[in-house]
């Protein structure tokens, strides 16, 4: 009966994790799955969510259905995030939000809206992205074609290729972004460079689907979401995914947001009903717990400073951790150039370690990296960063 069905050949990213978890190796790093590990190697449950899961304990509530949209504080919050808390979008209703599960659901969501209502359109992706990226898109059905976007020789972004890229494109076709801490790269483009990339959407009537699941790991919650912020400004159709795995540390929990900035009440409307529908078909409507740890967080005026807080803090690790790294390599491979460890923006640096390479880490040493040379820098702490670094040290000599 299932004879015919083919294998699965597993995950590059959460495959690692599995491997990681059954390897006995003492000394062993996770480098691999895009999570925050704490100075201790730790997953970490954020005060302010501690706060709000004490609040929705007591009193225990019972868990009815969610609207297929989610609590509408949920959807308050994404908006609030993305767009900024006076944004005139918002006063003026012209923004369709749901609450999804995670970013991923927010991906499929969109990717289903597209193959429905704009079937002619093809999603481009940068070369390289985050591979599930393409797996979402193309499990909708939509044609998926990458952009220029790394250049491994200079580790810069080829961006006069990828605006010469857009140029050739057709209208309505998604130009798929990464608005701060672009992954794999950790490579982002400059304010100048978002207003030229966003003209060219304009002017080729692209529509520009902005995936931001780092928010407030690159510069501040504002800075990072400056392209989304412009395109609004330009008056450019906008699609917004955003997840909370990472900077609410709720990975599990499996929230996020898709949101749809359109150019009238009515579309918005209309926009706004066909995500519910998208929704009830593929999953009826997202969780609640977490939800509602977003919608407490989100709109408590208090947890949500402490919460801005509590992701600086992370960032400024992740950033005290690419320095440490840069430093050490420097000074036992003299000779290389690792100025790209700090120009990199994120939890992630693209390495550019060949698979021999990452694999010899793996194998010899214990340190998972996705096979395409990403590390998560998150993993590092001042426990393991000498051992990473020589082992690091070790492969590129040979
Ligand atoms: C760019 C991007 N977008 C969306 C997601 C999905 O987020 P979520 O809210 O968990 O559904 C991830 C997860 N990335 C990390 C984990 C994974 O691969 O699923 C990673 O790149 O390691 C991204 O890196």
């Amino acid at each position: 009966m299932f004879e015919r069905i083919d294998y699965y050949a597993g995950d590059p990213i959460l495959g690692l994790m599995e491997k990681y978890s059954a390897d006995s190796n003492p000394n062993k790093v996770n480098l691999g799955i895009g999570i925050y590990y704490d100075e201790n190697g730790v997953l970490p449950v954020l005060d302010c969510v501690k706060t709000a899961e004490q609040r929705i304990a007591d009193p225990i509530s019972p868990r009815p259905y969610l609207p297929m949209a989610g609590l509408p504080g949920h959807r308050k919050g994404c908006q609030e995030l993305l767009f900024g808390k006076d944004a005139q979008i918002l006063q003026d209703g012209l923004v369709a939000t749901i609450a999804t599960i995670g970013g991923s659901g927010a991906l499929k969501v969109g990717a289903e809206f597209i193959h429905e209502w704009f079937p002619q359109s093809k999603c481009y992706v940068s070369d390289p992205t985050w591979g599930n990226h393409i797996a979402i898109f193309e499990g909708s059905d939509v044609e998926v074609g990458k952009y220029p976007y790394y250049d491994k020789a200079s580790s810069s972004i080829k961006f006069d290729e990828m605006i010469a890229f857009f140029e050739t494109l057709n209208k309505d076709d998604v130009i798929l972004l990464h608005p701060c801490c672009h992954n794999p790269t950790g490579l982002d483009l400059t304010r100048e460079q978002w207003d030229t990339a966003l003209n060219v959407i304009q002017a080729r009537e692209l529509i520009p689907f902005m995936d931001i699941a780092y928010q407030g790991f690159g510069e501040d919650m504002d800075s990072d979401a400056y392209a989304i912020r412009k395109a609004v400004d330009m008056g450019l159709p906008l699609f917004v995914s955003n997840s909370f795995s990472k900077n609410l540390s709720l990975y599990g929990e499996r929230v996020g947001g898709l949101s749809v900035v359109c150019p009238t009440v009515d579309e918005t409307e209309r926009v706004f009903g066909q995500l519910n529908a998208t929704v009830r078909r593929i999953y009826s409507s997202p969780p609640s717990h977490g939800g509602r740890v977003v919608d407490i967080v989100m709109n408590d005026e208090a947890l949500h400073e402490q919460w801005v807080g509590e992701v600086y803090a992370m960032r400024d690790r992740i950033k005290a951790m690419r320095l440490k790294l840069k430093s050490v390599l420097e000074a036992k491979i003299p000779n290389r150039n690792f100025d790209y460890i700090t120009r990199q923006n994120g939890m992630f640096s693209f390495t550019g370690l060949t698979p021999e390479q990452v694999e010899r880490l793996q194998s010899e040493f214990g340190i998972y990296m996705v096979s395409n040379s990403r590390m998560c820098v998150a993993g590092l702490n001042t426990s393991n960063i000498d051992y990473v670094a020589n082992a690091m040290a070790d492969v590129l000599k040979d």
